[in-house]
């Protein structure tokens, strides 16, 4: 199996518009005679290559309820931009309560749906879930031999969440012997680990490494064990192992009986962003976010009876406000020089929007964000979208404070919201999952509100004395220290800080601080690159001191 380190360039930027694609069958540009079988399948091939869909083949079981199994699959990959081809292994008859029947498919049979798929598509990642049988997970085994594909994701499907088995213990050892070596990752809930490990207890999440550990040795590249079944917990923490470092993955544990097929969607989640070239920590990150999302909106839901409901994974179509095209990642670190424009003091100094924030991030500011209190709608509007094209070719995020409306029109990476702006999770409910959003906090209360609100950061301040916002009390470094040891969310520091006292802030290495923002000491200046690009490497000093 190829590995999936280094990650595969990203296919998204490189791709053509559709339009560009679709020129190949324009009749305008088709040649007036029909194209021989040998010439149009040359054109296909073009076609294809110009426009490439990132493929997941699901192994899987179908779930007659359809929260789980092959339904979740196909579902969850068309939800995050994948196409999705399916290999049947088994036909369960299941609903809400638990599993009534299975019936597996002849192995032989399975072997042909997988030649059918591997033989014509070019499938970049295979899946698998539920393989009822040793039989079929040597079949699949061969098939991948015969047609090597870039990754493959294992959910060891064995006992569904209502207790029911899905595969015995006659796979276990094929699994273990055959098919985890040629597997990039594992994705085992407890119960799993625990049995692919001779029914050790797994109750802690020291015992969860140690297990990510043990299923490393059996040889895939990486090690997801999930926690959605531990019990007691408040959060729904993973652990992912790559040989070397153990990563703990903490969520949002969701209030709501409606987690049917979160493993399953999660695996899925996991193939299609590797699909589309994603790094395998990067794919684990998103797919946690996207079921961690898809639970909070389907958490109310009801469909069936028993203890067990299906979740919705296409909520995003439910408002079109949602941008689920791009899941945008998070980069904490890129709060460590944050520019905040104001209108006044442009105004002040007689520059655009624009040319302020073309002027921070020449200077090297790692974020923006434009807090226009006094602009004209419209006039923001039109300023913001620049801002967003600027912003986005320097790859840097631009947020916008407290306008949600302004930042869906725009489209920006995310907005600011204060404590007297709209809730973060109302914000979250209109931006969707792949939006970053910052509160600003002064109390432990307010960072832990935040937290559990899906904010992606908390900015905390004011440090210092300043004049940029009225009434706003001073925290001082006591204040700043409180929150940053209280803050599960990465924070940066804000008011008053400038040139003379930025450096004190970042040597106080506090746990969570990752920057500053910066309003008047790089806006109220005459030249804003000077002002930005000196105040970067005053940081950039002070934290190889601290
Ligand atoms: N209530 C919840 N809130 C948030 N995340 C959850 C919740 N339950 C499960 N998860 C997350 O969903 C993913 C799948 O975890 P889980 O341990 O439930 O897998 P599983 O048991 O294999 O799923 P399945 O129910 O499909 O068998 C994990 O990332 C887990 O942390
Ligand atoms: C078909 C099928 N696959 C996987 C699971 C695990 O959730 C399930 N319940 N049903
Ligand atoms: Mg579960």
């Amino acid at each position: 199996m190829a590995s999936v380190q280094p990650p595969p360039a990203p296919l998204a930027p490189h791709r053509p518009s559709i339009t560009a694609a679709l020129r190949f069958y324009s009749p305008a540009v088709s040649p007036r005679v029909s194209p021989s079988p040998a010439a149009r399948s040359r054109r296909l091939a073009v076609a294809a290559r110009a426009m490439p869909w990132p493929h997941v083949l699901t192994v899987a079981g179908s779930d007659s309820g359809a929260g789980a199994g092959i339904q979740a699959d196909i579902k969850a990959c068309a939800a995050l931009g994948a196409y999705c081809s399916s290999v049947i292994t088994a036909v369960t008859a299941q609903n809400t309560v638990g599993v009534q029947g299975v019936h597996a498919v002849p192995e032989e049979f399975v072997g042909e749906q997988l030649r059918s798929v591997l033989s014509d598509m070019s499938v970049d990642v295979v899946k698998t879930g539920m393989l009822p049988s040793a039989g079929i997970v040597k079949v699949l085994c061969e098939s991948l031999r015969k047609f090597p594909v870039k990754a493959l994701v294992v959910d060891p499907v064995m006992v569904s969440t209502s207790g029911d088995t899905l595969s015995g213990p006659s796979t276990l050892t094929t699994y273990r012997d055959e098919l985890f070596p040629m597997a990039d990752i594992v994705t085992p809930n407890v119960k799993e680990a625990s049995k692919l490990l001779g029914d050790v207890s797994l109750q802690t999440i020291s015992d969860m490494r140690s297990a990510a550990e043990s299923i490393y040795k059996l040889g895939p590249k990486y090690v997801l064990v999930k926690g959605g079944d531990m019990p007691d917990s408040t959060d729904a923490i993973d652990v992912f192992f790559d040989g070397k470092e153990f990563i703990e993955l903490r969520g949002l544990r969701i209030k709501t009986r409606n987690t049917h097929g979160t493993g399953c969607t999660l695996a899925s989640c996991i193939a299609a962003e590797l699909a589309k070239g994603a790094s395998m920590l990067h794919a684990v990150e998103a797919a946690k976010k996207f079921v961690e999302s898809a639970l909070y909106h389907s958490k109310d839901l009801v469909i069936g009876n028993g203890p067990q409901g299906p979740f919705d994974h296409l909520f995003s179509l439910k408002s079109p406000l949602y941008k689920m095209g791009s899941l945008h990642k998070f980069n904490p670190d890129d709060l460590f020089l944050y520019a905040v424009t104001d209108s006044g003091m442009n105004k002040k100094w007689g520059r655009s929007i624009e040319d302020a924030v073309k002027a921070a991030i020449e200077g090297g500011a790692t974020i923006v964000q434009l807090r226009e209190k006094d602009a004209e709608t419209r006039e923001f509007l039109e300023a913001a979208k620049t801002c967003v094209e600027i912003c986005r070719s320097s790859g840097v995020p631009l947020l916008i404070n407290d306008r949600i409306d302004v930042a869906l029109a725009c489209n920006a990476d995310g907005v600011h919201v204060g404590q007297s702006d709209m809730p973060a999770w109302e914000v979250r409910e209109l931006l969707g999952p792949g939006k970053i959003i910052g509160v600003s906090c002064k109390t432990p209360a307010q960072a832990e509100q935040a937290w559990k609100d899906g904010a992606d950061y908390i900015g905390c301040g004011g440090v210092f004395p300043t004049t940029t916002k009225a009434n706003n009390p001073t925290l001082g470094f006591e204040g700043l220290r409180t929150v940053c040891f209280a803050s599960k969310l990465p924070v940066v520091a804000i008011g008053g800080i400038n040139a003379r006292n930025a450096g004190s802030v970042m040597e106080l290495g506090l746990p969570n601080l990752k920057g500053v923002a910066v309003v008047s000491a790089l806006f109220d200046r005459e030249c804003v690159a000077t002002e930005t690009r000196s105040l970067r490497s005053i940081l950039m000093n002070a934290c190889s001191r601290s």
